[in-house]
Parts: C-alpha cells; structure tokens; sequence
C-alpha cells in the first residue's frame, strides 16, 4: 500500500485536479483507492496567461521561466493541500501543464497549421484545410514530437519534501512516439472486463480513448487507444466567444440542447484531415483552439445559425468524430462505453452520443466505481509510481513508441 499524489492539469486548463490514491498491485492486480480528489481552479490571471501562450502567443524566455514557476507553485501547493487530514503521500505523480504539443512526423497531425495568434510559420493557415502536410525530403528522419509540460517536477520536490516524478511524455517521444495518451495502460489495468469489450472515452478539452477487448487470450496486445479530436476545447471557446467571456462553459450543455445541429456543417466539417488520419495520433489546442473555431464560425456564417444551434453543431462534431473515430479504426465496435473527464458532466453531448452509438450503452467510469473527474489524476499516480517500481507506463499500440519505455524523471523529494 504506497499513499501517491497524482496532479495533471488538462487542455481545459481549468484548473489543477489532484488525487490522492491508496495503490496496492501492479498490473492485472493493480488496485487503487481513491482517498481525496480536488480539483484548485488556477488564479484568473495565471489561467489567461496560459491560454493565451496556448493560442501562441509569443513570450521571452524570462517570462517563460516565471511562467513555469507560477505553475510548479501551484502545484506544489495543490499537493499540500489534498493531503489535509491525511497520511502524508511518498511519492507525487505531476503531469504539468502541457503548453504545446506537436505529434511526431513533421505531418501537422494536430501540432502545426493552427495559425493561432503569434504564429510566424510559413504555411497554409486554414486550421481546416492544413492536414498531412508536404512529406520530410528523402533521407532524412522523420521528426520526433515534441510535448512541453511547465510546472518542474524538482521544484514540487523541494517544496513538498516529496520525490516528484515528472515529464511524463519525453520518454515516450524519444522512442518515437507521439508522447500521447498515456491513460490507456492504466485504464486496460483498472477497467478490463472478463467478457466486454470497452471504450474509456475521455472527455477533456481534447477527446482520447482507451479500446480494452474482453480480458481473455493476448487481449493486452489488442489494446488501442488514441486522441479522438475536440473535447470541450471547441464548445469552452465558443461560450467564451458567445458571452464574451461571462461564461467559460456550457453547464450540462443546457445551451446547445436548447438548439438544433446543423448536420450539413458536422459532415463538412467531418472531412478534416484529423479525424481521418489512422492511429497512433495525438492532438491539441495547437489545432482544435482559438483559430479552428474561428474557421468553424466563418463556416457557420452561411446557415446563419443561432447561439444556441451553433453550439447544438459543435456538440454534434464532438460526439460525431468520436463515433467516426470508432467506426473507422477499432477492429470492431465495444460493448459499452464509459466516458469520464468534464464532458462525461455534459448531459446533451452524453445523449447525442447515445443517439449516435445506438444500442452501445453510454455510462461513465463512476459506474464501475472509478471517479470520471479524477480518473485522469490518479492515472498520473499510478504512472510514477509504476515509473518508482521500475515498470514502463506507455503502451507503444496507443502512442506509436517503437518500444515500452519507463515514463517520467524523478526528483528526490529533499530539503537541504
Ligand atoms: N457540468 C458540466 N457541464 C458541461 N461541461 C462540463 C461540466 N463540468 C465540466 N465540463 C467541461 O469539462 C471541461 C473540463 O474537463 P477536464 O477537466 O476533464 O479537461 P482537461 O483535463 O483539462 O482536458 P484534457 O483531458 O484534454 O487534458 C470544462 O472546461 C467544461 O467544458
Ligand atoms: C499533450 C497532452 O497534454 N495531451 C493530453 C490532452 O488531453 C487529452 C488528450 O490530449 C490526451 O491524449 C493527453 O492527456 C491524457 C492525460 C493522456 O496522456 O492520456
């Protein structure tokens, strides 16, 4: 029994969510208890600063520097704070804060072609038109990815007295693969089924899956996953666009319920290069940020569609490119699907993809006794300390690495 802090914070950046978990086992027998789980809402000022390097805005190195120490504060604070009340943790799992995101490949498979605010590539800047981009010269390599998380691991370390282990998707990366998801081994360790095929569908700014077949025979090798595309990063925007800026989500999804999708913009929009692209693949706000929902509104324009249908159609285009994600690349459609991440809270996006998975039953990891607000931040637990064991955390089917490697570096948790 090892007391872990797990702290991510996501492509919403809404905030830090920190779990403390209760771990015991390591694989087919990994157990966890979910002990505390908060999630510490950034201060306004720092969450716009974020965003807005997000969209690409162009910052100093120094400004850089104190971006990342505002972050690794808040995390360390964030892991003071869970263990109130509580046996102290020995180990922390922190994620970061993922501040830019590029897939390997050198393709755009979501890391280029945003043309967000700041953006000085010579290249195409349609969001909606860029896609796999001009193949690397003959010869040479194709390109690592690239993932960059701020919050240093040494600094929550210090602070905390607590080893730290962190940065998470570089080993993954350095092994060629897209350093995304990451969740998946944990979700085939804690939520496989005997006889069910399951689909663990996050829902966070950005939307990933975890495919886990029915738990016989070489099923661990048939394990899947990938980023599916939007989350709530399209919705979040547009109710922050539509509000200007009183609202930063649509609560249950009231809003767009109240309104119809425009179908004919959801199947052009379907065409993007993204949601065609085969796994392994990771994405970001780098494509599914500030500059696509402006293409998406120009797009809208047309139909002149009301606040309320607008957002009915970008709930559509979440829903619908997660269900053409499945149908297209899983070797056949899961029994059940359990969603979890802030979406699972969106009642009308729940329903839309209940409509459009049909007799696929649409639930959520709380269901099977896993917390879908925390599930994300006890994955990162379980990572550091599977990475603490010695045990590789990345499965090469989700992230295309050409091989299982130990994720995270790890910073003793000493004061001097
Ligand atoms: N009650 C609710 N109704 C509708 N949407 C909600 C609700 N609660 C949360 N959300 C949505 O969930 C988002 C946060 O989800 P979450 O914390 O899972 O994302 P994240 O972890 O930042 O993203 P990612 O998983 O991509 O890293 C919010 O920005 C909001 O859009
Ligand atoms: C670079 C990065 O932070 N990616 C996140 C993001 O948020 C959802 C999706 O895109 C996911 O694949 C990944 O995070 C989760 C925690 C993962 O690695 O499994």
């Amino acid at each position: 029994m090892t007391y872990v802090i797990g702290l991510i914070s996501g492509t919403s950046v809404d905030g830090i969510d920190a779990a403390l978990v209760d771990i015991s086992g390591t694989d087919l027998d990994l157990k966890i208890e979910l002990l505390a789980g908060e999630t510490y809402p950034y201060p306004v000022e720092l969450r716009e600063r974020i965003l807005a390097v997000c969209a690409g805005k162009a910052i100093s190195m120094a400004e850089l520097a104190e971006l990342d120490d505002a972050i690794a504060l808040a995390f360390a604070q964030a892991a003071q704070n869970i263990q109130n009340g509580h046996k102290p943790a020995s180990l922390i799992g922190s994620h970061g804060q993922t501040i830019y995101h590029r897939p390997p490949g050198g393709g755009g498979e979501g890391g280029k072609g945003r043309g967000g605010e700041g953006e000085t590539r010579g290249i195409d800047n349609s969001p909606l038109l860029y896609g796999r981009g001009s193949p690397a010269p003959l010869g040479s390599p194709a390109p690592l990815g690239y993932s960059l998380q701020l919050g240093r691991g040494a600094v929550i370390a210090h602070l905390t007295a607590i080893t730290t282990i962190s940065n998470f998707r570089a080993g993954d990366i350095a092994a060629g693969g897209q350093g995304a998801p990451l969740v998946p081994r944990v979700d085939a360790y804690l939520l496989s089924h005997p006889q069910e095929g399951r689909c663990i569908q996050n829902i966070g700014g950005i939307g990933n899956l975890a495919y886990i077949p029915p738990r016989r025979d070489n099923w661990l090798e048939k394990i899947l996953g990938w980023d599916t595309g939007p989350g709530n990063s399209l919705l979040d925007l547009a109710v922050h666009h539509l509000t200007a800026g009183a609202k930063i989500y649509d609560e249950n999804g009231n809003w767009a319920a109240s309104g119809t999708p425009c179908h004919p913009l959801v199947e052009q929009w379907l065409n993007q290069d993204y949601f065609h692209l085969p796994p392994p693949k990771s994405t970001g706000r780098e494509l599914f940020g500030v500059a696509y929902l402006h293409q998406c509104l120009k797009d809208a324009e047309i139909y002149q569609l009301s606040s309320a249908d607008l957002l009915a159609t970008l709930t559509e285009l979440t829903a619908a490119s997660i269900v053409q994600n499945y149908r297209t690349f899983l070797p056949q459609m899961p029994q059940q699907v359990f969603l979890c991440g802030g979406g699972s809270r969106n009642l009308y996006l729940k329903h839309r993809l209940q409509i459009l998975l049909q007799s696929i039953p649409v639930l959520t990891t709380d269901e099977v006794g896993l917390s879908a607000d925390f599930k994300e931040a006890i994955a990162f637990a379980v990572l550091a300390y599977w990475r603490n064991l010695g045990i590789p955390g990345n499965l090469p089917a989700a992230t295309g690495a050409s091989q299982e490697v130990l994720l995270g570096e790890i910073c003793l948790g000493t004061r001097d």
